[in-house]
């Protein structure tokens, strides 16, 4: 008797797409959560009496744990055990528990509780708000940064010798967009009701995002069953074992790739957190206009993403990318530093933060569809975990480190602007060299990785999609 042959759910294109579109959207209320508070940096240090130092401290308790406690690499190894679908609720289940702690932070029901008097009985130019904040912001970050590797592993699944770069660069963009509405949503929110309303509102997305990613798990399950994944069709060889991160740890196209990632989004993603007030205070606008020039840094990277991944199926050239990115990254982080406020104006601003957009495309857009290249499917989940931890350490250390800068370089203005002084404001020529510094040393780093590549013959510069 002839076997009907079946036809699995990732060839059928309307299919994978709307898997990408369902997890996409997720991402999309995750990344509007990661920088909810992001614009009101001015705000939260008036009404709640977050300096600087603690403003920086609340960006990097995001990967605290993730670092630390290396939640990100058991992530990956979770992701690898025990799969795609029971990652993703567990992600979306911790984004939302984290984010409901940090909203509780902020509300006047938490500050006359007996705990936050005792929160803010030590350590006390932290106040208790910030203390709990930054509890709550580190388990969302476990379950933001699952959701990202398990996200990428899905694509891999679903979009492998297909439109896989294009597939990574769409999800991206989705999630860049989060980025660009929530520097135009936060200030409005927080207007009507402080920035505790803007977190309110970023846990109701979450909630929503949550019900996306149980959605998508019925696709999922669909396409394993096609496949006849089980347990007893897995051979042995191709199960992940502990040993294969030791294989990651020692792979050279990896360390090159991870070093990159962490130098190049360590002056990206903390900028975006300084960014408002550092053009507030450049241009001598107020937080909500500057806010609104920073919303087109996301915007430059969500257009350019997915055209940069197209291009890259079909041509390749990944690692040429990445170096072409570093260079603009540094580019416009030296205009950032050196152009003197009197000549920076509005049309500088925005041109510059366009051309970082361009480098926050290049980079990404080339660099996550690389890893399957270097290393093995089944221990792919536990790579990107492990890129995301070495990440995660450059994205913990640099706010502080910028926080501090800032202080360092401005003695006594942080005392102004919290006695309420009108008129002060930081100047962020010290922030910006560190930012351009690591650009020059992720453009070296690309050298590095175009060499390994040549040595061990990855196939970075190779299209993805096959003919
Ligand atoms: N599936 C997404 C690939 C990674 C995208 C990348 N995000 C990260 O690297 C995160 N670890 C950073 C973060 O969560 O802050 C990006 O370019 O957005």
């Amino acid at each position: 008797m002839k076997e009907k042959a079946v036809t699995l759910l990732n060839e059928s294109k309307t299919a994978r797409w709307i898997a990408l579109a369902l997890i996409s959207t997720t991402m999309f209320f995750a990344y509007f959560f990661v920088d909810v508070v992001a614009p009101l940096q001015s705000m939260l240090e008036t009404d709640y009496k977050w300096t600087p130092e603690v403003f920086g401290m609340l960006g990097g308790s995001e990967f605290f744990l993730n670092v630390f406690a290396f939640f990100l690499i058991f992530s990956g190894v979770i992701l690898d055990k025990m799969g795609i679908r029971f990652t993703l609720i567990t992600a979306g289940l911790t984004m939302v528990i984290g984010a409901g702690l940090k909203f509780y932070a902020l509300t006047p029901g938490f500050a006359d509780t007996g705990f936050a008097a005792w929160l803010g009985s030590f350590i006390t130019w932290v106040p208790a708000s910030a203390k709990l904040a930054f509890v709550g912001f580190a388990i969302f970050g476990i379950g933001v940064e699952m959701a990202g590797i398990t996200v990428s592993k899905t694509i891999v699944k679903w979009f492998k010798g297909k439109e896989m770069a294009l597939a990574m660069g769409l999800e991206m963009a989705v999630a860049r967009l989060g980025v660009f509405a929530v520097f135009r949503l936060t200030p409005i929110f927080a207007e009507n009701g402080g920035p505790s309303n803007s977190v309110l509102w970023g846990l109701v997305f979450l909630c929503i995002g949550f019900l996306l990613f149980l959605t998508y798990t019925f696709m999922d399950a669909k396409l394993d069953k096609q496949m006849g994944v089980s347990k007893l069709t897995t051979s042995p060889e191709d199960e992940f074992k502990l040993s294969d991160l030791k294989k990651i740890f020692t792979n050279p196209g990896f360390l090159a790739i991870s070093a990159l990632c962490v130098l190049f989004y360590s002056a990206i993603f903390p900028f975006q957190k300084f960014a408002t007030d550092m053009l507030a205070s450049k241009l001598n606008v107020d937080i909500k206009s500057a806010a609104a020039y920073v919303s087109f840094f996301p915007i430059g990277a969500m257009i350019l993403t997915p055209f940069i991944g197209y291009f890259l199926d079909v041509r390749g050239k990944g690692a040429t990318m990445m170096i072409y990115g570093a260079v603009l990254l540094t580019v416009s982080h030296l205009i950032f530093a050196l152009v003197p406020a009197e000549s920076f104006g509005v049309v500088t601003a925005i041109l510059t933060i366009v051309i970082l957009g361009t480098a926050f495309s290049l980079v990404p857009a080339s660099m996550w569809p690389s890893l399957p290249k270097i290393v093995e499917d089944r221990y792919l989940g536990s790579a990107y975990g492990a890129i995301f931890w070495i990440q995660n350490i450059g994205l913990l250390a640099v706010p502080i480190l910028i926080g501090w800068a800032l202080t360092a370089s401005n003695p006594g203005v942080s005392e102004q602007i919290a006695a309420g002084v009108e008129g002060v404001k930081y100047n962020y020529t010290v922030p910006e060299l560190i930012f351009a510094g690591f650009g020059v040393l992720a453009f070296i780093l690309g050298f590095v990785l175009k060499f390994v590549d040549k040595k061990n013959g990855y196939g970075l510069e190779l299209p993805n999609k096959k003919k």
